[in-house]
């Protein structure tokens, strides 16, 4: 049996973490923490698995990795900069291993892989971004990874072409991709990325209407975090997306 102990236990997605490994064949809920509780309640756990929100989570990675447990990160936040921290100390030690999912939601992992293939093929790139309002950050960590995405697919073609990107309403920039969001009620998780062509123009658009969209994702990275070491970014490192 795999314990794990989820951080964020009482918020929606710690919540659904937790009926998942409850009803998960081979796993068992260790402990269920919550912004009250001490965080070495988790200790003994054989994964711990976070979903808290951005300014806590880098202290329940650190704790995770101290007390040499696997590490399943759902919060965002998670930039690749921010990340870059945390590898140095995981590929040091061959018994760490801990998995960054910016989105659990297999639609959204395919149109962030398909936005990665565009990236290429036109110049003129934007995403846009919205959420519920209760959503504390942005931009979504979703949004900052597939920026990262199209910017390392451009790497020999360079920046995109964002016009007037000083002016604040012209979004943030991430990876030269200027990023827009929008929270507000009426919506749940939603993602545009546009590509402007050449009299054309391509639109990938991905919404999750609820946190079923994000079950399946997570049962699969349970069952990696288990065997994996090292650090991993993504859940299209841990199926088949037929791009590699
Ligand atoms: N990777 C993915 O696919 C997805 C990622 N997310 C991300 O996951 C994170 C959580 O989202 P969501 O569940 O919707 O948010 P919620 O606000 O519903 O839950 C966040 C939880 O974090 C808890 N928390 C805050 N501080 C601490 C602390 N110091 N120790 C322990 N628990 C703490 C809160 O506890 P309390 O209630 O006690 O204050 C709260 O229950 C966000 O960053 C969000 O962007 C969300 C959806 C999908
Ligand atoms: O807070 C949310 O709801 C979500 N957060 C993640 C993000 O920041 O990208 C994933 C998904 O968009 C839902």
């Amino acid at each position: 049996m795999t314990s794990v102990a989820v951080v964020g236990a009482h918020g929606r997605m710690g919540r659904l973490t937790c009926e998942i490994v409850e009803e998960l064949d081979g796993f068992e809920l260790h402990s269920r923490i919550g912004s009250h509780d001490a965080l070495e309640q988790a200790a003994g756990a054989d994964v711990l698995v976070d979903f808290t929100v951005p300014a806590v989570s880098p202290a329940v990675v650190d704790f995770a990795l101290s007390s040499r447990m696997r590490v399943l990160v759902g919060t965002s936040g998670w930039s690749r900069d921010r990340i870059a921290k945390v590898e140095a100390r995981v590929t040091a030690d061959p018994e760490l291993g801990i998995i960054f999912v910016p989105n659990f939601s297999i639609g959204s992992v395919l149109a962030s892989s398909f936005a990665a293939t565009a990236a290429r093929f036109f110049d003129s790139i934007e995403i846009v971004e919205a959420h519920h309002a209760g959503k504390v950050d942005s931009p979504s960590g979703t949004a900052v990874r597939t920026a990262e995405l199209i910017g390392a697919a451009r790497a020999e073609l360079g920046p995109v072409e964002a016009p007037h990107v000083d002016q604040r309403a012209r979004g943030q920039q991430v990876s030269s991709v200027p990023v827009h969001s929008v929270r507000m009620a009426g919506v749940s998780a939603r993602q545009t990325v546009y590509f402007g062509g050449t009299g054309e123009r391509l639109t990938l658009d991905h919404e999750a209407f609820g946190e079923d969209a994000y079950a399946a994702g997570i049962r699969l990275a349970l069952a990696a975090v288990v065997e994996r070491t090292g650090v991993t970014i993504g859940l299209d490192q841990l199926i088949d997306l037929g791009t590699r």
